[in-house]
């Protein structure tokens, strides 16, 4: 097994992994800007919670993985300094609104609605102060931090590290959600009964 020795993956995970708690109903998301940061109340417990290497999803500064869960749109809802919000890219599968002044993302919207995740928001809860949000539970897109500029001979130390942690590496989403994504597909295609 390749050396775990120094690999960082996301602060939320670098010193093992907090559990979530089943009965925590939501709580509220705030940006990194020191004044009149936007405020983002996500009303019900995550789901889905994962590390994820893609160079989409936003990142804290200096980590290779972002962290991102899922929640009901109909839980997200915008607080406070919702004027500075602004969509990454618009003809992306997922609209993430970031804050103008500091870059952090603050949820991301799938307005498309045949895709397999539609009524989804993703979200970083470490954006929020309070504990309980549910924990992560593997590690996708992992070969997709080379496309970040990480060099692919520290990739069996990041995989090595992320099965130390318990977050088993895919190079895309976990097997259950690859698998509900198929399902849908097949659905709309006729391939399996709806
Ligand atoms: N190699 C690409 C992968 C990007 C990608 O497909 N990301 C996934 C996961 S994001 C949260 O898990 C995705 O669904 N993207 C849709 C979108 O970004 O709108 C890369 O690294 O860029
Ligand atoms: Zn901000
Ligand atoms: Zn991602």
């Amino acid at each position: 097994m390749a050396s775990t020795e120094g690999v960082k993956i996301h602060p939320a995970v670098d010193n093992g992994i907090k559990q979530g708690n089943p009965s925590f109903s939501g709580g509220t998301l705030t940006c990194k800007c020191a004044t009149n940061p936007v405020k983002v109340r996500i009303g019900a417990q995550t789901a889905h919670n994962h590390v994820c290497g893609c160079t989409k999803c936003w990142k804290p500064a200096g980590a290779i993985f972002s962290q991102v869960a899922v929640v009901s749109r109909d839980a997200v809802e915008v607080l406070e300094n919702g004027d500075k919000l602004q969509v990454v890219n618009k003809d992306a599968p997922i609209q993430r609104y970031a804050c103008k002044g500091c870059g952090v993302h603050m949820y991301g919207r799938i307005e498309n609605k045949d895709h397999p995740f539609y009524g989804l928001d993703f979200v970083h809860t470490e954006l929020s102060a309070e504990d309980g949000w549910s924990a992560p539970e593997f590690a996708a897109f992992v070969s997709s931090v080379i496309e970040s500029g990480v060099d692919p001979s520290r990739m069996d130390g990041i995989r090595s590290r992320l099965r130390e942690l318990g977050l088993e590496p895919y190079d895309a989403l976990s097997p259950p959600l690859m698998d509900a994504i198929a399902t849908h597909v097949a659905k709309r295609s006729g391939a399996l009964a709806a």
